[in-house]
């Protein structure tokens, strides 16, 4: 038998699942599979494994009307539907008012509220009054009296958030970045369904990628270096970002290590581990005519542009409003 005949009558690889089609795609994390069914089952996996939910709770899914939300809403009600969680869904939208972002975007959201049938919220930082997006996501998501919210946050992110903690020494935040619940303690505990959902299998995930957009500014510097480090590892091993992440959850933290309190703002009583949360600080300097005030390092060594020792307008000394710079987000 002549060589090119033999490499001829080779049959096709067939999925490693099912071994009777062919593959979709070959994925990072195994070889070659039936990719619509596995990525659904795997989501299913990590929110049955993980007791993400309760039958009857009310949920919100954090909708900015980009791939990964756009996703989730289609998957969770899908999965809400096939296996029955009982949970009540809607589609929160926060609307920053940026013109030719958002406006495009709560177009997509609004789209996906009669494609998916599930209700929409739309409310706007006017309505609930803070600049901070991540607190006013949680405000939105109280105002509406949720059990839980559900954002789109997935695996390259968290990878991504492990690396910036460990790159800026931020131990009490690494501790929690890889959690896939945060907040249970607090008024709405959030979820991340995409946990260990690789950004690139999101994209590939069918009815999306149409009227995209991509927000004008969310470039984070810092970010978008550990963005870029973590794409060149992929490309060379395509687990390492689902090894970051265990690196994120097996980090055991010395009992000496001090962890900054989780307390409440003393001026609107959420959350915060200052005295004030970052929004009020961030709302006392735009009163104040000072809207940089809450944003950065200040030149004279005071930190978010606030002097310590001098009084606010509220009366009260802002001692202890050192907080980290606005792209240290928790998720
Ligand atoms: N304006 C918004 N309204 C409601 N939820 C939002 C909004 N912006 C972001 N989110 C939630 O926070 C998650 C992470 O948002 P981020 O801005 O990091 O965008 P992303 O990673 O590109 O996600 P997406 O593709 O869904 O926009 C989103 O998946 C979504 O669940």
């Amino acid at each position: 038998m002549e060589k090119g005949e033999a490499k001829s009558k080779k049959p096709p690889r067939l999925c490693c699942i099912c071994n009777e089609r062919r593959p979709v795609l070959k994925r990072p994390k195994t070889l070659q599979q039936c990719f619509y069914e596995v990525f659904e089952e795997e989501i299913h996996q990590a929110i049955v494994k993980n007791r993400l939910f309760k039958s009857g709770e009310r949920v919100a899914i954090g909708a900015s009307g980009g791939k990964d939300s756009t996703v989730l809403a289609y998957v969770l009600s899908e999965l809400n539907r096939r296996h029955s969680y009982g949970l009540d869904l809607f589609l929160l939208s926060i609307d920053e008012g940026i013109t030719g972002y958002r406006d495009d975007s709560l177009e997509t959201v609004k789209r996906n509220e009669l494609q998916y049938g599930l209700p929409l919220q739309i409310l706007s930082y006017k309505e609930i009054f803070f600049m901070f997006f991540v607190k006013a996501l949680d405000r939105g998501a109280a105002l509406l009296k949720v059990d839980k919210l559900v954002t789109g946050h997935n695996a390259d992110d968290i990878a991504e958030t492990v690396l910036l903690n460990i790159l800026r020494g931020d131990i009490a935040r690494l501790s929690r970045c890889t959690s896939i619940t945060t907040g249970e303690d607090g008024p709405i505990p959030r979820c991340k369904p995409f946990k260990y959902t690789y950004e690139k299998e999101i994209v590939i995930y069918p009815f999306l990628l149409q009227n995209l957009s991509e927000c004008i500014y969310s470039p984070n510097a810092y970010r978008g270096f550990a963005r870029e480090f973590i794409k060149d590892l992929e490309r060379l091993r395509p687990r390492a970002i689902l090894d970051i992440i265990k690196s994120g959850e097996d980090f055991r933290i010395a009992t000496t290590t001090k962890m900054p309190e989780q307390g409440t703002c003393e001026r609107c009583g959420y959350i915060s581990s200052q005295k004030w949360c970052k929004a009020c600080v961030l709302l006392d300097g735009l009163n104040r005519g000072l809207p940089k005030m809450g944003i950065g390092r200040a030149r004279g060594g005071g930190v978010n542009g606030v002097d310590h020792k001098k009084e606010t307008k509220a009366g009260s000394t802002v001692k202890s409003l050192e907080s980290k710079q606005c792209g240290s987000l928790d998720f």
